[in-house]
């Protein structure tokens, strides 16, 4: 089955591509290196843009930051404390330890389910360091620096999970990725599940410095709005709030991500490693760092009505997450047992009523509802706070795309039945 052929169509343009990859002797993915430049450019020219006057996403950015007002030892230093930090955290004695999905030697691995009290953890300290003088309101100013240096650690960790790949075994492997080709190979990652000892790197970084440090960036954005105007806006307020619920949820609800094809299918490269580390906590953040130089008026009525979008949006993305997850752990259990469902020849069934019965990917379509309700405190005025609504319809397009790719190779048959039975993908009668 083809795999990332948003890469690979770049570099041969064909369909029916091996599971690896580009075939030996192919030139280097153009696809790959093209992506591996352009993520960082893009995540910069956001940063940039939304702190200019004009605030145009689509124009140039207002100037091009020379390396004195990039590269910081500081910035540098403060992102390996928080890498460290997070890191110590996860250490710290879990709740409870999930096993995740059986490898392919049969074996299974073990993960600490911890990544909520790590965001308590965080809070506490946090709240400790700014009532003893820390200065989190200056972190906005950082913003700059303190990307870079994620961009530079992606990097240089990507490096060294690219080597620690060449003495792993080959069972290790993950299924693409393994191609010959460096600048492919180091940007989709080699390795499954890189670990030393139990601590398992993807898994990791999937979560936590991360999704974490999205939101203490929206924390010091909200801090400096308020020394900057008294108090922060209500606009501000929303962000910060539904994006935190965003995040707490993700953590609540953490052993969800073992059943994702980051963990169960992806290696870990420099796409997964640049995207956890910098990509969302830089630009997942876009809304809450225009609203600090761009301040939107909003009225009670208007804040309600959009309160009232996030609410439906979590509501379809929890229901159906959950559904899905009960019904996987337990398909007799009382909340699901009604449900109707197709049998597949692997054993496992298929839910075609419910959440999973209005559209075939129903916690896409909360999650993208939520995106909306995120740009709109932002006003109508501008294309920047919608950044990460446009981006992220279409990284759950492409993802759903390939889900379903991996579904029909999985079920066959009875995932073409359910198609019939529920044709609409993420928007019910539109897509
Ligand atoms: N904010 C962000 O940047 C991102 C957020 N997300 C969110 O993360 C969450 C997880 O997303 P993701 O990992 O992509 O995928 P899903 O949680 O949608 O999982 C897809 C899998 O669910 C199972 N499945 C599909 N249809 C059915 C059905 N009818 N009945 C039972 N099982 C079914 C299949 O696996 P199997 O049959 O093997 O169980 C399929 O492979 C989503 O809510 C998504 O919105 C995802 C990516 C980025
Ligand atoms: C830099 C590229 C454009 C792509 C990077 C992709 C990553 C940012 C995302 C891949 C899958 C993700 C998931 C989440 C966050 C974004 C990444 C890491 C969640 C943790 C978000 C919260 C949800 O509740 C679960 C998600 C799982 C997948």
């Amino acid at each position: 089955m083809p795999r990332e052929p948003w890469i690979w169509k770049g570099a041969c343009g064909g369909q029916g591509e091996p599971e690896s990859g580009p075939p030996d002797g192919s030139p280097p993915s153009p696809g790959a290196a093209a992506l591996m430049l352009l993520l960082p450019v893009t995540m910069f020219h956001l940063l940039l843009v939304a702190r200019s006057g004009p605030a145009r996403l689509l124009g140039p950015p207002p100037y091009l930051p020379g390396l004195e007002e990039l590269w910081s030892p500081w910035a540098l230093l403060l992102c390996l404390t928080w890498l460290g930090l997070q890191a110590a955290l996860y250490l710290l004695p879990a709740r409870k330890v999930a096993e995740g999905q059986e490898l392919k030697d049969k074996s299974r691995l073990r993960y600490p389910i911890n990544g909520f009290q790590a965001l308590v953890l965080t809070a506490l300290l946090v709240g400790l360091g700014v009532s003893a003088g820390l200065p989190l309101s200056a972190l906005p100013e950082m913003l700059l620096p303190l990307a870079f240096a994620a961009t530079l650690t992606a990097f240089i960790f990507s490096l060294l999970l690219y080597l620690k790949a060449l003495v792993a075994p080959a069972s290790a492997l993950a299924p693409g990725g393994n191609s010959g080709n460096l600048i492919y190979d180091f940007f989709l990652g080699r390795e499954l599940n890189p670990r030393i000892c139990s601590f398992d790197f993807k898994y990791f970084c999937e979560l936590r410095p991360g999704l974490i440090g999205w939101v203490l960036i929206n924390l010091a954005l909200l801090m400096q709005e308020a020394e900057l105007r008294g108090s922060p806006s209500l606009a501000m307020w929303l962000v910060n709030g539904f994006q935190l619920l965003y995040v707490a949820d993700a953590l609540w609800y953490e052993e969800a991500v073992l059943t994702t094809m980051d963990i169960i299918h992806d290696g870990f490269g420099f796409m997964l490693a640049f995207g956890d580390l910098a990509w969302v906590p830089f630009t997942y953040s876009l809304q809450a760092q225009f609203l600090l130089y761009h301040p939107q008026p909003l009225g009670w009525p208007l804040a309600s009505f959009i309160c009232l979008i996030n609410a439906v949006g979590y509501y379809i993305f929890r229901g159906a997450n959950s559904q899905k997850n009960t019904f996987r752990k337990n398909p007799s259990d009382p909340r699901v047992a009604d449900l109707e469902t197709i049998s597949t020849a692997t054993g496992r069934r298929l839910l075609v009523s419910g959440w999973w019965g209005m559209v075939r990917h129903p916690n896409y379509l909360g999650d993208l509802i939520m995106a909306l309700a995120w740009s709109l405190p932002c006003g109508v005025f501008h294309l920047l706070p919608y950044f990460y609504f446009l981006y992220f319809t279409a990284l759950l397009v492409h993802r759903e795309d390939r889900d379903e790719r991996q579904c029909l190779q999985k079920y066959g048959l009875a995932w073409h039945e359910y198609c019939q039975r529920v044709p609409y993908r993420i928007v019910p009668y539109v897509y």
